[in-house]
């Protein structure tokens, strides 16, 4: 069927369709009706022509049988006249035949006879003797010639005469005498009316006609319905005996079927007219009845067929409409990704639905059923895919088409070929089942894992971030409300992470972050997170910690230990530290943003005290922040009075040794040569004099002033003094001596550097060569072609530069040559165990191997022992600094130690190195 339809050519297909065949079926009986309706007309018109002319006939025999009757019975009458006349003569003629009874009545007939002169000698009824020689009747028949002549009967037309005045017709006969001359005429006049008594309205109607005319056309009697006329020209040559067509007629000019016989014998016609309006006034009546008939049967019928095919035309637009929906439908579903099941419910005797017939199906499904949809149509869910109601869509596709409601579940397929993907189910109920629409959403369920992931952990190195952290802290912290359990919190930051990660990279730094992390990582238990929380900083969060702090140590330092460890990048092993801060709840806090606070406190506590360590939080930590600010504001208003006061001061006067309360001061430790034990210069190094909390070291402050950007004026505050120093010692005779100044790294990059100290040698008077500005490799690592250049300044003004805490960072050989630096400087922390460490002093020996091949001079710092000098003097380092010489001392302590210097050299005692 469906196929059949398919071969069907589309024009036939609609023209098959009701609300246009319809119509044109309809045609037929429309045509029938009205080919009908003119069929009968015309059968009727025609019988009413064919009666019509047989009335016409009829009474055209009837009349002309009458009339020729009168006629004759006149004719008669006229011979018996003449007879008489001739008999009797014309005065005792009508005598003759009255007394014989042979008269007509005078009713009907007026008899007269004329003699040869005219003169009416008797008459019947008696009228007065006139002369009527003048008149037709008389003159016709008179001259012998025309009607009335011989044996013919002279007819006149209608008209009135001296005889009788009122119109009558005048038949007349001559009368010849016995010699055959002219004796008179007999004379019959007779009413027209006379002729025309024999119209029957009931045949001839109200317009029907009887005329008698005369040869000469003129009429001598003609009846209308009542009304009688005579003298009308009468025309007869259109009326035949047989009139077919009606035609109009004198005198009305009135329609009609008319027809018209010579009367033998006399020169006159016998015509009758039937009125065509009348004989076809039945017809005519009929013919609207069946109009109005064939009218109403045609606009029922239309109306009908309009109906029907309105109805059929809306059916097939739907229809169409849905075909239409339907063929997108279906277009759109075997294009979708989406596989769908038409499901018909299939009933069990109790009527509960017991499985679902697949009425229809597209080619996605087979991805899901394995199953092509051809094989999958006409088939009970049950049997194709039995596994339906393991997976809970036998339940749903119950509950969706008897609670009407449409639902949508997600689920992991386990069976089928599908297995293992994350699909999406969306079932509505349609009339008699359901449709369930099934979607692939393995991908988005992928895609929403890895948001899932990324919006909680930590791209680099995978760990939960800081919003994972917070979560589980929070989780934590409600679990151990509930148990009235303990939690651990340790905040960890890396130390010297930014060396690494600004001196080999941040490929490098990444690594190493990768590393510290999987290293803490396997120190820690399930149930523990650690989570990366910033650059270098991490977080470790101990559900189940102890109540006692102590208790945890044992995993810190194992933390802190497997930090510490050296972490290989491509062909460099590097060393990075760790400080933490530790909290437990609830003892330090039963807020999680609270735990998080003071576990960052107490990290920078442990930062503070040298790194490299855990601190548990105590809650004077808290006060650090208020600390720092007070530190600051400490530093500036120091830097202001230090400032004033050299304003005040002699710029030329000698720096203050010991700076009044709130102020700063230098202080200067002497640098020795290892070879001749002699000081040849000193380092300056600041010191605050806390009005409250006595002389702050450097390290308390100098960060400080570095972040807020006070190193700038401090820096260049230690330049001048320093400068000044070392002017009043060259000034006082004293050996020459190089100062050396630290710079640091916010210093370094400020523009105007070289300027200012330019500015302050100039001030101060000092050559260029007596200075010397200390800078940290990490420093110049920062933006190595901006450090080097303005290395070059500096070196181009004459000032010499030192690498301060030399192996503590990265730089690599060839960055270290394109430095225009003197000496190099051995960090005190390598110093330390150098006697005792083959590392330290592996260091120690690498750094004055490479000094050396560099033509750089070579000091370690932080010398404390004597082991420490000898191993570095019998491994030919150049200079030493340190308390096995020289703490840092105030200025006229340093004036003192040159002058003995020089007295001793005086003395020729070269050796000044104690121990
Ligand atoms: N353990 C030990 N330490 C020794 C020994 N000999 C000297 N020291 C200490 O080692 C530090 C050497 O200075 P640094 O490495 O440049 O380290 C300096 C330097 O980086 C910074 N600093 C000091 N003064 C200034 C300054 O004026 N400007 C800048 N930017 N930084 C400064 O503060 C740091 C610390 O300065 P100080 O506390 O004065 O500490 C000084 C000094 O007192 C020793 O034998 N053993």
């Amino acid at each position: 069927m469906t196929s059949a339809r398919r071969r069907r050519p589309r024009w036939l297909a609609r023209a098959l369709e009701t609300h246009i065949a319809l119509p044109l079926f309809a045609l037929l009986p429309f045509v029938a009706i009205w080919v009908a309706t003119f069929h009968f007309v015309e059968t009727e018109r025609r019988a009413a022509v064919a009666a019509a002319h047989d009335s016409v006939r009829e009474q055209l025999d009837t009349y002309e049988a009458q009339v020729a009757r009168n006629l004759n019975a006149i004719d008669q009458t006229l011979k018996v006249i003449k007879y008489a006349v001739e008999l009797n003569g014309a005065h005792a003629a009508l005598p003759a035949l009255r007394t014989q009874g042979l008269l007509p009545p005078g009713l009907v007939f007026g008899i007269s006879v004329a003699d040869r002169d005219g003169r009416i000698v008797d008459s019947n009824p008696q009228a007065p003797a006139q002369d009527v020689s003048r008149m037709p009747y008389f003159a016709v028949p008179a001259n012998g010639s025309g009607s009335g002549s011989g044996n013919t009967v002279f007819v006149s037309q209608t008209a009135g005469d001296p005889v009788r005045p009122e119109p009558h017709l005048h038949f007349t006969r001559r009368i010849d005498d016995a010699a055959g001359g002219f004796a008179g005429v007999a004379i019959v006049e007779v009413d027209p009316a006379y002729f025309t008594s024999s119209y029957e309205r009931s045949r001839a109607g109200e317009l029907g006609l009887l005329a008698l005319v005369g040869n000469d056309g003129v009429a001598r009697a003609v009846r209308i319905g009542d009304k009688v006329s005579w003298g009308q020209p009468i025309t007869l040559d259109g009326i035949k005996e047989e009139a077919v067509t009606p035609q109009p007629t004198a005198p009305d000019g009135e329609e009609r079927y008319a027809g018209a016989r010579r009367l033998a014998g006399f020169p006159l016609t016998v015509v009758v007219g039937l009125a065509d309006k009348e004989q076809m006034a039945r017809y005519e009546q009929h013919y609207g009845t069946y109009l109005a008939g064939a009218g109403a049967a045609s606009a029922l019928l239309i109306a009908v067929v309009a109906l029907i095919s309105v109805w059929s035309w809306q059916i097939t637009k739907a229809r169409r409409r849905e075909r239409r929906a339907q063929e997108t439908y279906a277009a759109a579903s075997e294009a979708s990704l989406d596989a769908f099941f038409v499901l018909r419910s299939v009933t069990g005797a109790d009527d509960a639905i017991t499985d679902f017939l697949i009425e229809e199906t597209n080619s996605r499904a087979e991805v899901f059923t394995g199953f092509a949809k051809d094989a999958l149509r006409g088939r009970l869910m049950g049997d194709v895919l039995p596994y339906y109601r393991m997976n809970g869509m036998y339940e749903q596709l119950v509950q969706v088409v008897t609670g009407r409601a449409a639902v949508e579940t997600e689920w992991q397929a386990v069976t089928g070929p599908a297995a293992g993907r994350w699909l999406q189910r969306q079932i509505v109920p349609v009339e008699g089942g359901a449709v369930a629409m099934v979607r692939d959403i393995t991908e988005r369920k992928l895609a929403e894992e890895r948001i899932r992931h990324m919006a909680h952990h930590d791209e680099l190195t995978g760990l939960p971030n800081r919003s994972l952290i917070r979560d589980r802290l929070e989780q934590a912290v409600r679990n151990a409300q509930r148990s009235s359990g303990h939690l651990a919190l340790a905040y960890v930051d890396l130390d010297g992470f930014k060396l690494v990660n600004d001196g080999l990279g941040h490929n490098a730094g990444d690594e190493l972050l990768k590393v510290v992390g999987s290293r803490m990582q396997a120190c820690l238990r399930r149930a523990d997170t650690l989570g990366r929380v910033g650059g270098d900083e991490f977080v470790i969060l101990l559900p189940d910690a102890g109540e006692c702090p102590l208790g945890l140590t044992t995993l810190l330092e194992k933390i802190r230990q497997a930090v510490t460890e050296p972490v290989q990048i491509g062909d460099q092993a590097v060393r990075v530290s760790c400080s933490m801060g530790v909290v437990v709840y609830p003892r330090d806090g039963d807020a999680p943003k609270t735990l998080m606070m003071n576990a960052d406190a107490a990290m920078y506590r442990a930062k503070e005290l040298g790194s490299n360590n855990f601190q548990f939080y105590t809650r004077e930590m808290n006060a650090s922040v208020e600390e720092k600010l007070a530190l600051l504001e400490g530093l500036r208003r120091a830097l202001d009075a230090t400032l004033a006061d050299d304003a005040v001061d002699d710029p030329d006067a000698v720096p203050a040794a010991y700076s009044p309360a709130g102020r700063f001061h230098l202080v200067y430790q002497p640098k020795v040569d290892l070879r001749t034990g002699r000081i040849f210069g000193v380092e300056a190094l600041i010191r605050w004099r806390h009005p409250e909390h006595g002389t702050v070291p450097p390290m308390r402050f100098i960060g400080l002033a570095e972040e807020s950007g006070l190193i700038v004026g401090l820096g260049e505050w230690v330049v001048r003094t320093a400068c000044r120093q070392a002017s009043v010692w060259r000034a006082a005779g004293l050996d020459a001596l190089t100062v050396s100044v630290n710079v640091s790294a916010r210093q370094f990059e400020e523009k105007r550097l070289v300027e200012r100290i330019a500015g302050a040698l100039r001030d101060t008077g000092l050559p260029p060569s007596s200075l010397e500005l200390e800078v940290t490799e990490s420093l110049l690592m920062r933006d190595l072609n901006q450090a080097v250049e303005r290395m070059r300044e500096l070196k181009e003004m004459g000032v010499s530069l030192s690498i301060d805490d030399f192996g503590t960072g990265y730089s690599s050989l060839s960055a270290l040559k394109s430095f225009p630096i003197s000496t190099l400087k051995i960090d005190k922390s390598f110093v330390r165990d150098i006697a005792v460490s083959a590392d330290d002093q592996a260091i120690a020996l690498a750094v004055i191997s490479l000094g050396h091949r560099l033509q750089l001079r070579v000091i370690a710092e932080g010398v404390e022992t004597v082991e420490q000098r000898d191993f570095l003097r019998a491994n030919d380092c150049d200079e030493m600094q340190g308390y096995l010489f020289s703490p840092p001392l105030p200025a006229e302590r340093i004036t003192e130690m040159l002058r003995a210097q020089a007295q001793q050299r005086r003395l020729g005692n070269a050796e000044a190195v104690p121990g």
